[in-house]
This record gives C-alpha cells, structure tokens and sequence, in this order.
C-alpha cells in the first residue's frame, strides 16, 4: 500500500473551528501524521504537492441511495411519489438481473466517486452484486437488501448479507432494509427490528418521505409517527436509519433527542417529487443526528452530494426567511461525519491522525475560489464550489478517482455494460 504525502494543503472538516495548512501523511490506508506545512520528509512517499492551492476534506458520505437506480434515470419524470413507483419504476425493476444491478451500480459509482463521495448508504435487490462492484473499486458501502411485504426468504438474504460482507476489508457494513411502512406489516417491521438488535446491524429505511405517509399511519395502522417507531421498535436497534423524515412535526422531534436515530435529507429527491421540505432547524436544534444523501438517480436526477449541501443549506435559508438557520459547517458535517456515523463506519468523516485516509482533494486554484481564507473555506466549499472542483477521491488510501481517471476499474465498460442493461430493461 503507498504511502502519500499531501504537502502544503489546505483541510477542514465540520469539527473544525476554521480550516488548516499543513502537510498530511497518510500510510496504510490512515491518515498518520498531521503536521505544520513542509515539515514532514517528503523521501520515500508518493508526493502530492498542493502549493497552498489544494484543500482535503473528509470523503463526502451519501447516506441514502439505490445506486443501482441509475439505469432508470428519466424514467416516469414528474409524477408523484406512489403513482411514479407503482406504475413507472416497480415494472420494471421486476425485470432488473444480478448483472444489470452489477453495471447499474458500477456506473453510479463512477458519478459519486467523481463528486467526492467515498462511502453510501444502498438500498436495493442482489446486494452481492453491490458488494462486489464496491470492493472492485475500492468504495465504502452500507448494503441493505430492500425488504417489501412479509417475506422470509428476502429476510433469510439480508441475514447473509451480514455474514457474508459485514466487516469486509473495512469497506463494507451491512444493514437490515425495510423499505416502508406502507410496504412492509407492523409485526413484519418489529420482527425486523428485533433481528436488527440480535445480530448488532443498524436498520435503513424510508420514513416520512410525504404527507400521504402521515395519513396512512395514522388511518391505518393507527400510529402517530414516535409511537410507530417506538412500537415496531425502530427505536431500540443498534442504529436506524430513516430516509426523508420530511413529514415529522416539530414538536415531535424532542421525542427523538438521544436516540438510535439518523435522519438523512435528501433535498433534491424531495424538491423534484413535490414531496415537501424537512423541518431540518429543528431537528438540529434537538441535536438529532443527519446527515445527507440523493436518493437514486431517477428521483433526483443527480447523484451529486455538492448539490444536497447547496441546495440542503439554501432551501431551509429561504423558506424560513433567515440565513442564519443553518450554516455550511452543520452542512459539511452532515454531508461527512454523521453520514459515516449512522452507516456504522468508525474513524471516518474527519481528518485526524489514526482515521481512516478516506479523503476528498479540491482544486483551490479556480476563479470562484478567489478570496477564500481558512475561516471562510466552509463557505465557499458550500455556496461556490461545485463537483468540477474535485481533483481526486482516495478511500482508506487509495485513489478511486484521480484526475478524471479511475484507476481500480474499467470506466469505458462500465459505461458499455450499462448501456446495454439499460437498453434491455428500457425499450
Ligand atoms: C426495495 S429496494 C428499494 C426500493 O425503493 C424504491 N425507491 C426509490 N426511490 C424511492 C423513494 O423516494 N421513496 C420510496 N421508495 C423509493 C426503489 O425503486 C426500490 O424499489
Ligand atoms: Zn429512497
């Protein structure tokens, strides 16, 4: 494994105060020394001279996603949420193969890894294939195989899913997926939840994503939304997931303070499906854990998390009349160290000695960067930079993008298979 010396960099991460120039030495997939700029020994390393002109952030984390989902981009555009599922993406995932998800996959990581994005939180069917195409590049990734009615035999996988890849080369974690409640029975979600806590994995589902979700728990399973997560136990795992939460009220966010929970805000998804804007200050101001992601590529279209900290700081800004509300260090935070948190991967989501060299390398030498200084860096990460300033994304020290190229995989083939998938599946 090479060792790497980013000299004379720029970092920062959401813990921070302000940004830091320094040199960063990463050996053996860690980030192992931290040091004043052009101090460590730059023999014997693979140097990457930054000049003052680069600046490392933690790999972004997307902590909800169906990667796989894009080979369906522009499919059933601008239809609601249930109708777009039922009639327009459901058909069709009917006909997906392990092979297509294989390729499917593969092709979103190419677009996250060129956005910076490290680790992913995938809910999805044939989640070895997922497995594998993230170990060949090299990606970390929280598996969930997407659990729909009551039905063992999809349970019985998700189950080998954790003995066969939880752990894996430190890469790979997994998790329990109940889709919904709306497709998944009350007892069949509690029984999920107890398997979650016996076998010490997190459960990643979706909650909350619209305001027809509210009604139907309350018309029909009779639950407010606590209650439901209190009842079915998705409060008592080891970590739960719940992907949107737009629909909580804020006054029963308290109900939520130190718990299992991590919400994840997907603000693209939800904008483009009409589905509603979370009450994200007050899940802040209740020190509830979130963090962010896109949701797959046919609701959002994009699976570009620059675009979720942009747009996921702008919205709440606007609605609530008030720039103060959020501020791009919580962003960059959600986008990275509760992101990690809630998939279940530790030391990573910061840049500290002994954490994992799961690291982002910006292009600081571009025109919208021009008057930055360590103290406003968040900023203009959140509100000027874009994906195109990424120059490089190493995950536990390895480049799975670097300089346009990615050097674990066969970016001409991917995009060859998965054109083919698409072809076969869309015609
Ligand atoms: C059972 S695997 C995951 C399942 O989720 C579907 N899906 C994609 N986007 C959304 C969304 O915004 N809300 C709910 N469900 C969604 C996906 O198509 C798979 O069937
Ligand atoms: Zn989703």
């Amino acid at each position: 494994m090479s060792t790497y010396l980013f000299q004379n960099t720029y970092i920062y991460d959401g813990q921070m105060e302000r940004g830091l120039r320094c040199d960063v030495l990463v050996e053996n997939g860690v980030i192992s020394k931290i040091e004043a700029p052009n101090t460590i020994d730059d023999g014997h390393v693979s140097l990457i001279d930054c000049n003052g002109e680069k600046l490392l952030l933690p790999g972004f984390v997307n902590g909800h996603t169906h990667a796989a989902m894009s080979l369906l981009r522009g499919l059933g555009e601008e239809t609601p949420l249930m109708s777009w599922l039922k009639e327009q993406i459901w058909p069709v995932e009917a006909r997906l193969t392990p092979e297509y998800i294989y390729w499917g996959t593969a092709l979103a990581l190419l677009e996250m890894a060129s956005c910076g994005v490290t680790c992913f939180g995938d809910m999805y069917f044939e989640m070895d294939q997922v497995a594998q195409v993230s170990l060949a590049m090299g990606m970390k990734c929280a598996l969930s195989r997407g659990l729909i009615g009551e039905d063992q035999k999809r349970v019985d996988e998700n189950l080998k899913l954790i003995d066969d890849w939880h752990g894996k080369k430190g890469l790979l974690s997994v998790q329990l997926g109940p889709h919904a409640p709306y497709t998944v029975p009350m007892n069949a979600m509690k029984k999920i939840s107890e398997l979650a806590l016996e076998r010490n994995v997190g459960i990643h589902t979706h909650f909350l994503e619209t305001e027809w979700e509210r009604q139907y728990l309350r018309d029909e399973l009779h639950c407010q939304p606590v209650e439901y997560l209190e009842k079915t136990g998705l409060l008592n795992t080891p970590r739960t997931i719940l992907a949107h939460g737009v629909w909580f009220l804020p006054e029963e966010l308290p109900l939520l303070k130190d718990s299992n929970i991590t919400i994840v805000h997907n603000p693209n998804s939800n904008l483009k499906l009409g589905s509603g804007i979370m009450p994200l200050p007050e899940m802040i101001d209740q020190g509830i854990s979130v963090s962010l992601g896109t949701d797959g590529a046919a609701s959002n279209n994009r699976l570009d998390i620059w675009e979720e900290m942009r747009h996921g700081a702008l919205i709440h800004k606007g609605v609530r009349h008030d720039p103060t509300i959020i501020k791009a260090k919580q962003i960059l935070t959600m986008a990275t160290l509760n992101g990690a948190r809630g998939l279940g991967f530790e030391k990573t989501g910061l840049i500290r000695e002994t954490w994992d060299a799961d690291l982002v390398l910006i292009d600081l030498d571009r025109p919208h960067y021009l008057g930055f200084d360590v103290e406003t860096l968040p900023v203009y990460i959140v509100y000027a930079g874009s994906s195109t300033d990424v120059e490089a994304t190493m995950v536990k020290g390895q480049w799975v993008y670097f300089n346009g190229e990615f050097p674990s995989v066969d970016r001409e083939e991917i995009l060859k298979q998965a054109a083919q998938a698409r072809k076969a599946l869309i015609s």
